[in-house]
């Protein structure tokens, strides 16, 4: 079955963030719009699930980019274009770190109470710990007084260089930088930088010396300055407003519409075919889906343009996660216990499987995610996908348990009494994040396979062949919900100008 007749400005496989801001500014622009999700909602690792009364984030709840100023808060901007908004509840205390060398370390939401936190475990360590950390302000300053376009843009890079000067030399400066050189200019103490490098892992899966000084610049700053603001109804929520915002300015969207390949005619990609056999034609495609997916599945393996096999020689899939989504009697956490929590006995296991653990309480800010007297507890540890293949149906079932009981055993030492108030456990592996996110190998996201310079690795939206897009955490600048977000404002200003509307 073909639709010829009707042309789409831009065609968008996949309702993830990325994807979802992509096509809420392309719409609002005026562009013809074409949504294609898989699933049966949008919001892909930003969505939800609902079970015995509770609705579950399917990934981390820790949301950055629904601050209220600046101009990083880009959530908050990608819901007001299309005229919508949602009610946010303050995290007052960002993460609770529960480390190795008895490091019990709370990340406040007002700065200064932060670096006191800090300062008390290293006090010989004090200015070096403000020198730091304020270096990631002068990072996030440059970007926060700027309009986040596309980066592919020259008239707006200019425009940029002439209204914002030395932001600019300030962030192509950072550009090349990783964490882990910035702080060793002002931090000595071993035991110190681990906390660094746990400060970086637990939202770039990588450590500090691997970690771009750009990302952290946004994570270690804006977390005290637009804060960490929790979307009440649940993390879900945001995509839910966005698709209401998507179809308020015109644009389509269609779910269970899985794309089956990207259709290409004269190194051009001008469409894309559903497993159904539903073809759709549009001026231009953007994928959503992991690189690994666009190019391999979508795109097959013999059009793989050159500069993505480069690409693969420097970036790797990061681990997926096990996840337990559980719901808890109430009576079990202390009422001054915070929402996010990591977890870790022994530096040397940091970045291995089921090493650290990741833990959100979201009904601690938003309790009508649960049914009353409960919680939702959701903690998460890194897994690769290799050991969860090839299992039968039984062994699949009892690795799942075991490994969530080994992870609930070692919870009881921060939550003691888990178990004994256990209303509920759904356990997720590699598996079951590559079945509903459609992400290979349940992957997080790209990771650097050893030092890169920073960011400069990282491809922005547009690729080798024509009309073809990608957008999301396979893009610059990464993972995490604000940087796809940053990625759906670039992807959909280089479309924007490319079409002549923006
Ligand atoms: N707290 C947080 O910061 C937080 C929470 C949740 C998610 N995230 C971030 O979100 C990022 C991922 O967002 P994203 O936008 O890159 O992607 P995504 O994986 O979330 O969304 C991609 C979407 O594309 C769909 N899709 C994939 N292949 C398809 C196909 N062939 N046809 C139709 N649909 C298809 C998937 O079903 C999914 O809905 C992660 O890096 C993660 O860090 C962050
Ligand atoms: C000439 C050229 C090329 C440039 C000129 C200079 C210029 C204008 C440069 C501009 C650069 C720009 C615009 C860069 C923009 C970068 C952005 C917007 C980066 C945003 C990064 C956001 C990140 C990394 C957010 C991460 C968030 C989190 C929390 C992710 C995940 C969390 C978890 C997995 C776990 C949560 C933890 C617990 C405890 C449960």
């Amino acid at each position: 079955m073909t639709n010829d007749n009707f042309v789409f400005d831009a065609i968008i496989i996949g309702s993830g963030m990325g994807g979802l801001v992509t096509a809420t500014q392309l719409a609002a622009k005026g562009a013809k719009v074409l949504v294609l999700e898989r699933y049966l909602i949008p919001g892909g690792s930003a969505g939800y699930f609902e079970n015995h009364g509770y609705r579950f984030d399917v990934g981390a709840s820790m949301i950055f980019g629904l601050g209220k100023n600046g101009t990083t808060n880009l959530l908050t901007r990608a819901l007001d274009a299309v005229n919508v908004d949602l009610k946010t509840i303050p995290d007052p205390v960002q993460i609770h770190y529960h480390l190795p060398d008895k490091l019990d370390i709370k990340v406040d939401r007002d700065y200064e109470k932060f670096l006191q936190n800090l300062t008390a475990y290293f006090p010989q360590e004090a200015r070096g710990i403000r020198r730091f950390y304020n270096e990631c302000w002068q990072v996030f300053n440059c970007l926060n007084s700027m309009d986040l376009l596309s980066l592919e843009e020259p008239r707006y890079l200019m425009r940029m260089f002439f209204q914002h000067p030395l932001a600019c030399l300030g962030l192509l400066k950072y550009l090349p930088k990783n964490v882990g050189d910035v702080a060793r200019r002002y931090i000595k103490d071993p035991l110190l930088l681990k906390f660094i490098d746990m400060e970086c892992y637990c939202w770039s899966v990588v450590p500090a010396n691997m970690t771009p000084m750009i990302n952290a610049g946004m994570v270690f700053s804006d977390r005290h300055y637009g804060g960490v603001n929790y979307p009440q109804g649940g993390v879900g929520i945001i995509a839910q407003k966005l698709v209401e915002g998507l179809k308020k300015v015109g644009g389509q969207i269609q779910y269970q519409a899985r794309v089956k390949k990207i259709i290409i005619e004269k190194g051009c990609a001008v469409g894309v075919e559903l497993a159904n056999g539903q073809i759709y034609r549009g001026k231009r495609i953007v994928s959503n889906a992991t690189r690994w997916d666009t190019f391999g599945k979508l795109i097959p393996v013999d059009k793989i343009p050159n500069n993505e096999k480069i690409w693969q020689q420097s970036y790797e899939k990061s681990p997926s996660f096990l996840s337990l989504h559980i719901g808890v009697k109430s009576s079990i956490l202390p009422n001054d216990t915070e929402c996010h929590h990591i977890l870790l006995e022994d530096w040397a296991k940091m970045t291995t499987a089921e090493g650290t653990i990741f833990v959100s309480i979201p009904t601690l800010l938003d309790p009508d995610l649960a049914p009353e007297g409960h919680h939702i507890i959701h903690a998460f540890t890194p897994h690769w996908i290799d050991g969860w293949l090839g299992l039968s149906a039984n062994r699949y079932e009892a690795k799942k348990e075991a490994a969530a009981w080994r992870i609930i055993e070692r919870l009881e030492n921060i939550f003691p009494g888990l178990d004994a108030g256990l209303d509920y456990l759904a356990v997720g592996t590699p598996r079951t994040h590559r079945r509903f996110l459609g992400r290979e190998d349940g992957t997080y996201g790209p990771i650097p396979r050893r030092k890169l310079w920073g960011l400069l690795g990282m491809p922005f939206n547009r690729t080798a062949i024509q009309g073809l897009y990608c957008v999301g955490d396979s893009t610059f600048p990464g993972q995490g919900l604000n940087a796809v977000a940053f990625s759906g404002f670039a992807c959909a200003h280089r479309i924007a100008v490319d079409l002549g509307i923006g």
